[in-house]
């Protein structure tokens, strides 16, 4: 499997994936705005995904389907391995669904976003620098309407990242301040997901707008038109 963490850092979300997907088989690759070295095994990189040069180096790496993965060899070597199951198989008679171009450009299983406001870092990190990203991000700033709209936008983001890698039966998680448009946004993930789930999880604070949508198993009919159409 191939799973993309938008807005990793500092990488809960990233470590529990790894762990899924099971090193050998599968990748997560990591973007974030801020500078943060990624968990064992996860790939990071680093790039504001509002910019499509930064979704375009995601979609480079991921086109080589071994970039990412950690090698057969590395996990032998590896001490303290308490599953080494994986190591039996025979990796070329399982199905990973890798041929042909269809692969290379709709290859990620899993698209997860998280992005919002980043956590401070203690240290490494130079806030006075004139680049400094906290001044770039969408920060919550108690005005819920601009916290909507900013989230939204990360939101969009990933959606359209998600219509062209997400591969027919993937799934996709994102988080999003409540407002006015988050229906406008659920329409048109029901255009593309054959269910799509709107979430308040118990670890969310109650007084927080911050909630999630969940879309399950992209469906294969969907059309760019239909899914991105301003009327939804
Ligand atoms: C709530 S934190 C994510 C926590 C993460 N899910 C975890 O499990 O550790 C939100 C992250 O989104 C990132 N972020 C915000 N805007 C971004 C953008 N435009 N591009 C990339 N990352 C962004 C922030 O830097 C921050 O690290």
């Amino acid at each position: 499997m191939t799973v993309v963490d938008l807005g990793f850092a500092p990488g809960s979300w990233s470590q529990v994936a790894i762990d899924l997907v099971r090193p050998g088989l599968g990748r997560v690759v990591g973007v974030d705005i801020i500078p943060v070295a990624p968990p064992k095994g996860v790939n990071a990189l680093q790039g504001d995904f509002l910019s499509r040069d930064t979704q375009e180096r995601v979609r480079e790496l991921l086109k080589d389907e071994n970039a990412g993965r950690v090698h057969r060899h590395e996990l032998i070597k590896e001490e303290n391995n308490t599953d080494p199951s994986y190591l039996d198989q025979d990796l070329s008679k399982l199905d990973l669904n890798m041929t042909g171009k269809a692969h290379r450009d709709k290859c990620i299983d899993v698209i997860l976003s998280d992005m919002s406001a980043p956590w401070e870092l203690a240290s490494g990190y130079h806030h006075r620098s004139i680049s400094n990203p906290y001044h770039r991000l969408m920060n919550t700033s108690g005005n819920k309407f601009k916290d909507h709209a900013g989230s939204m936008d990360l939101c969009r983001s990933a959606l359209y990242f998600a219509f062209d890698t997400l591969r027919v039966g993937g799934n996709f998680v994102c988080k999003f301040y409540q407002g006015a448009e988050d229906k406008q946004f659920e329409k048109q993930l029901k255009s593309l997901f054959s269910k799509v789930h709107r979430d308040k999880p118990e670890s969310s604070r109650s007084e927080s707008k911050e909630a999630f949508f969940i879309g399950i198993q992209r469906l294969s009919s969907a059309e760019q038109d239909r899914v991105f159409d301003e009327g939804g």
